[in-house]
C-alpha cells in the first residue's frame, strides 16, 4: 500500500521506494505487480517511474496499462470541462491505456454503449478494448500485456485496433485543442489518436530525424507512439514506441520477398496536428 492511498506526481518518490522495497524482499516471489491508482490519478508519472528511476527500471518493468470504464458514468467525467491547465484525469486514463474493460454495460442502453466506445476510440485508438460486467475479463486480458514491449508491439500494431482511419475528436464542442488560447477552459478532446497506414518505403534516417524532432518539439504532448515501418536498405520491419520524450525503437520481423510493405503508425497526444504528422510521414517516403 503506498502512503495514504493516491497516486499522483507528488508521490512518485512513495512508488520507487515501495516498489524497490518489494523487490529487496521478496525478489523471486513475484510474476507481476499490479498498481492500482484512484480515480484521479494521472498515468503519466506512474509510467515515467519505470523509465527514469534507474534502480527500479533495472529491476522491474512495466507491462501496460489498464484502465476501467465504468460505463454508466465515464461519459459525464470525459465530457467535463476543466479550467485552463487542469488535466481531465477521465481522459488521460483512457489515453494512456493499453488495454481498455468497459465494464457495467448492464447499465446502459447499446446506444449509449456505441456512442461511449466511439468516444473512447477516438481518444485512444491504440488499445484493445473488451467489454465487461463486474470486470469479468481473462487474465490474460490484463497480464502480460506487453504494451512497452518492441517485439509484441508489432502484432499489436498490426492487430485489428488500428483502424485506417484517423481519429480525431468530434464530440461536438466546436473548437479544437489549437484554438485553447482563445478560452480560459481547455476541451480535453483535445487529446485523439492519429493513425497512418501507407504503403511505401522510408528513408531510416529521415524517419529518425522525424521521429527525434517530434518528441524534441511535441514530446510533452505526445503520450504514446508505435509503429512498424518499412525503411531502406533493411528486410526487417522497423519497430518503435515512444512515450513523451522517450523513444525505444528496434528491428521486427523480415518482410516477406512479395509481401507489400504497409506503414502502420498510432500517435496518441493533445492537441496532435494531424496534417503536418502526415506530411512528416509523408517526407520520409523515399
Ligand atoms: N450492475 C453492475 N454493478 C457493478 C458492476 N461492476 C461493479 N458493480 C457494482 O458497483 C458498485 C461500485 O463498485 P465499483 O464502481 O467497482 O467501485 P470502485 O470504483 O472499485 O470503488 P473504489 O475503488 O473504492 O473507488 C458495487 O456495488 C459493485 O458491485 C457491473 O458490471 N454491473
Amino acid at each position: 500500500m503506498v502512503n495514504n492511498g493516491c497516486l499522483c506526481c507528488t508521490v512518485r518518490g512513495d512508488l520507487v521506494k515501495m516498489l524497490l522495497e518489494l523487490v529487496r524482499k521478496k525478489r523471486d516471489n513475484f510474476d507481476h505487480i499490479v498498481i492500482e491508482t484512484t480515480g484521479l490519478a494521472k498515468p503519466a508519472p506512474v509510467i515515467e517511474t519505470f523509465y527514469s528511476d534507474e534502480l527500479v527500471s533495472e529491476y522491474v518493468k512495466l507491462d501496460g496499462v489498464v484502465t476501467l470504464v465504468d460505463c454508466k458514468h465515464a461519459m459525464q467525467h470525459l465530457n467535463e470541462v476543466k479550467p485552463r491547465f487542469v488535466v481531465n484525469e477521465a481522459v488521460e486514463q483512457v489515453a494512456y491505456a493499453d488495454r481498455i474493460i468497459m465494464n457495467k454495460i448492464d447499465l446502459v442502453s447499446e446506444s449509449e454503449l456505441n456512442i461511449l466506445t466511439k468516444k473512447i476510440k477516438n481518444i485512444n485508438g491504440m488499445a484493445q478494448i473488451k467489454q465487461a460486467k463486474f470486470g469479468s475479463v481473462d487474465m490474460d486480458f490484463v497480464l502480460g500485456v506487453g504494451g512497452y514491449d518492441l517485439q509484441r508491439i508489432e502484432s499489436e500494431v498490426d492487430g485489428e485496433c488500428l483502424s485506417p482511419a484517423s481519429h480525431s475528436d468530434d464530440s461536438g464542442h466546436g473548437h479544437k485543442g489549437h484554438h485553447h488560447h482563445h478560452h480560459d477552459h481547455v476541451h480535453d478532446s483535445a487529446v485523439s489518436s492519429v493513425s497512418i497506414v501507407a504503403e511505401g518505403t522510408l528513408d531510416r534516417d529521415e524517419v529518425e530525424d522525424w521521429l527525434e524532432r517530434l518528441i524534441e518539439e511535441k514530446g510533452e504532448d505526445l503520450y504514446r507512439m508505435k509503429g512498424v515501418l518499412s525503411v531502406d536498405g533493411s528486410e526487417q520491419r522497423y519497430v518503435f514506441q515512444g512515450v513523451h520524450s522517450m523513444l525505444d525503437d528496434c528491428p521486427g520481423k523480415t518482410w516477406e520477398p512479395n509481401e507489400k510493405r504497409i506503414n502502420k503508425l498510432v500517435f496518441i497526444g493533445r492537441n496532435l496536428d494531424e496534417t503536418s504528422l502526415r506530411k512528416g510521414f509523408k517526407g520520409c517516403l523515399i
